[in-house]
């Protein structure tokens, strides 16, 4: 990974209440890269996101994105720099309310004063590049999970943002739905040269299309480094997990206070046998 670092993180420290999410966690995202980051659920990953868009701030560590400290920034600072980021979730979040151009269109309108001749033809350009221009004046609830994903993604990068936060981008689709949605990620990423960062649990579709992938576990970066190189990771715990093994670090078994033949022998209090 040679290119310029986009995203730095170091030694970032984050809880919440008493409870540590993230245990001191050290990323590098290149420019222009698609950068993949897995992990179990409540692991700290889109906590991670909003740590690298300005929208949390760590206990301790630094975050820097294109260059700029996060933690020196003022309140105008980050804003200015979230302005160049985009953001897809698992939820598509578009406004019921909005045809699919309003909703692309919503983020131009919000920041900038444009024409409405200028905001058609960038708001039709996006929506061409995700296949969707013969959609435009479709209301949300006549588009399908798919067409809706695609609607969110082209309004995520309507304003050519120079970084991209993808958090479960596949969730919920069928598999064409989800090759889609994938090859649109790096096609747009490399068109508008931007940089993504990609959370997903869809390892497969995801390894077809990061360069770099990064997975979090107990707050810490257990693993990293090329699709190929994590498969043939040491580590147990990321082979448990890109495998979807279902017993290993991670055990199957819910702790239990005693072994399954006392359990068996209902010498155990009821309440207490899971
Ligand atoms: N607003 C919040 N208030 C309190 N705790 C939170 C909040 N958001 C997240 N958490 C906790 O922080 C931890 C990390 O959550 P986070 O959503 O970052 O994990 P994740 O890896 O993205 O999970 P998933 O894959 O399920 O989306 C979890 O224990 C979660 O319960």
């Amino acid at each position: 990974m040679a290119a310029e670092a986009l995203v730095e993180l170091e030694n970032v420290r984050f809880s919440r209440g008493p409870h540590p999410v993230l245990a001191g966690v050290d990323m590098r995202i290149p420019q222009g890269a698609i950068v993949s980051l897995m992990g179990a659920s409540g692991g700290g990953k889109t906590t991670l996101l909003n740590l690298m868009a300005g929208t949390l701030a760590p206990q301790s560590g630094r975050i820097r994105v294109a260059g700029q400290d996060l933690q020196a920034l003022d309140f105008e600072g980050v804003y200015r720099l979230r302005r160049r980021m985009g953001m897809l979730f698992q939820h598509s979040a578009l406004f019921t309310d909005f045809s699919a151009f309003e909703n692309v269109a919503f983020p131009l309108r919000r920041h900038f004063r444009l024409s409405e001749s200028i905001l058609r033809k960038l708001v039709l350009m996006k929506l061409e590049a995700v296949g969707l221009r013969g959609a435009a004046g479709l209301m949300p609830a006549e588009l399908s999970g798919g067409m809706g994903r695609r609607v969110a993604l082209a309004r995520a990068v309507v304003m050519d943002p120079m970084l991209i936060f993808y958090d479960e981008p596949f969730t919920g689709l069928d598999p064409i739905s989800v090759g889609i949605i994938a090859t649109l990620i790096r096609r747009l990423n490399d068109a508008l040269g931007a940089t993504s960062i990609l959370v997903s649990h869809d390892v497969q579709e995801t390894f077809s299309i990061a360069e770099y992938g990064y997975i979090l576990a107990g707050g810490k970066i257990i693993a990293e480094g090329s699709p190929a190189a994590l498969r043939a990771s040491d580590s147990e715990l990321a082979r448990q997990f890109l495998g979807g093994q279902p017993d290993g670090p991670v055990p199957f078994h819910y702790p239990a206070k005693d072994d399954f033949a006392t359990a068996l022998t209902g010498s155990t209090a009821a309440g207490e046998v899971v």
